[in-house]
């Protein structure tokens, strides 16, 4: 068998996404996710260029061999761009090798260690009541885990956090970077408030979680960490930038509050001394920006010797093609820990086809061969490419600061 084409697929009902599929001599066919939020062409040009002629006529089945040739055979190893590409290789022949094998994905990879994965929603308002109004809508849906972020007052606009209350938050919202500004001691003083308002309307058993997006350094994270230790949060999300994993070390010393960090991590080495030094709980890199399913079940594998569980990137700017694989990951995964969930639009569904399916706060894999997600080109037609920016962030002063 060999791979007879492959090609790229832009398509944004919505927002915007990567597709590449992999089609075989014998008519199989595979899809991968290759979006890599506002930077997404970048991806297409690496593919079209450098991997797609590269893979005609290799034989789709050798899926190991083929990740090495694009890992170490490009020489520049690395970087979310080529390992984002690499992902898309590799999911579209893990979805050929069960399709093959006539069998869903997580049979493939060992089978189902759990019934259902739990997810996480996210509940967001421009200030804390709105917040626990959105919390209440996840709680009516079903939700066990909500991540909760609000407005800060005297901060105007802030990540994570929809434009409108009852919106979806999208941050890539403009052509050009929008310029956001920051103020860590306001966000500092405020913060805790929202956490124990949660607490005192949904009672002890709701799992929350709150991401920091990067913005504070490690002493202000390990303040922050003890501060909020009564409220029992599932976790802290990236509460600094981890290109310097000691920092971890250093929040770890003061608090018990769990962190999770990594969803912009694209290899396992951007997490090696994370893991083996137990300074984290919970591990987000995912399949597109992580090399794929190939490499994440090292990173996972690595994780679970050190106690340390999955809680893969889950937003919209990931396409149903990686939420469907990551769901077929974390029903086989043994160190599963949450997943994020952030639904897509219903055009992005109609896009999108697929069988897996939300149920009371969990998903459920469906029963498909492969990964269960396919693409319909012709609809994906109708949703042309358009230049979407994710903001950058500045200090009160004009300082660039950590997005
Ligand atoms: O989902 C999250 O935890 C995020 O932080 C979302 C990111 O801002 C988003 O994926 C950037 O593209
Ligand atoms: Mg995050």
């Amino acid at each position: 068998m060999k791979i007879e084409h492959a090609y790229t697929i832009v398509t944004s009902p919505g927002r915007n996404f990567v597709t590449l599929k992999i089609v075989t001599d014998e008519g199989t066919y595979g899809i991968g996710d290759a979006t890599l939020n506002g930077r997404e062409m970048a991806v297409v040009a690496y593919l079209d260029e450098h991997v797609i002629p590269a893979l005609i006529g290799r034989d789709p089945q050798r899926i190991e061999d083929i990740w090495h040739y694009l890992y170490r055979g490009a020489y520049w190893r690395r970087g979310p761009v080529t390992m984002s590409a690499i992902a898309a290789v590799d999911m579209a022949l893990w979805d050929i090798k069960s399709k093959l094998a006539g069998m869903p994905l997580y049979q493939l990879l060992g089978g189902k260690s759990r019934e259902r994965v739990m997810v996480y929603g996210h509940a967001t308002g421009r200030d804390i009541d709105s917040c626990l109004e959105e919390v209440a809508r996840h709680v009516d849906e079903g939700y066990k885990a909500v991540r909760v972020q609000a407005g800060v007052p005297g901060i105007a606009s802030i990540y994570g956090v929809a434009k409108k209350d009852g919106e979806p938050y999208e941050p890539a919202d403009a052509d050009l970077p929008a310029e956001h500004v920051w103020s860590t001691s306001k966000y500092l003083n405020h913060v805790p408030k929202l956490f124990a308002a949660v607490r005192e309307r949904f009672g002890d058993d709701l799992h929350i979680l709150h991401d920091v997006h990067h913005r504070l350094t490690p002493i202000e994270a390990a303040r922050l960490g003890k501060e909020v230790e009564p409220y029992h949060l599932f976790w802290l999300e990236d509460c600094v930038p981890a290109e310097n994993q000691e920092a971890f070390g250093l929040i770890r010393q003061h608090t018990t509050t769990p962190l999770a960090v990594g969803e912009v991590f694209n290899s396992l080495y951007d997490a090696k001394a994370l893991i083996e030094n137990q300074w984290i709980d919970y591990i987000r890199a995912t399949l597109t920006h992580a090399g794929g399913i190939t490499h994440v079940r090292r990173i996972a594998d690595l994780a679970g010797l050190y106690h340390v569980r999955t809680g893969f990137h889950g937003p919209t700017d990931l396409s149903p093609v990686c939420l469907g694989s990551a769901i077929h990951f974390d029903t086989w995964v043994p160190n599963f820990g949450i997943q994020e969930y952030m639904p897509h639009t219903s055009a992005t569904d109609e896009v999108f086809p697929h069988d897996y399916r939300f149920e009371d706060g969990h998903f459920i894999v469906g029963e498909t061969p492969g990964h269960g997600v396919d693409i319909d080109e012709e609809l994906a037609k109708q949703y042309p490419y358009k230049r979407a920016s994710l903001p950058v962030n500045r200090l009160e002063d004009g300082t660039l600061w950590h997005w």
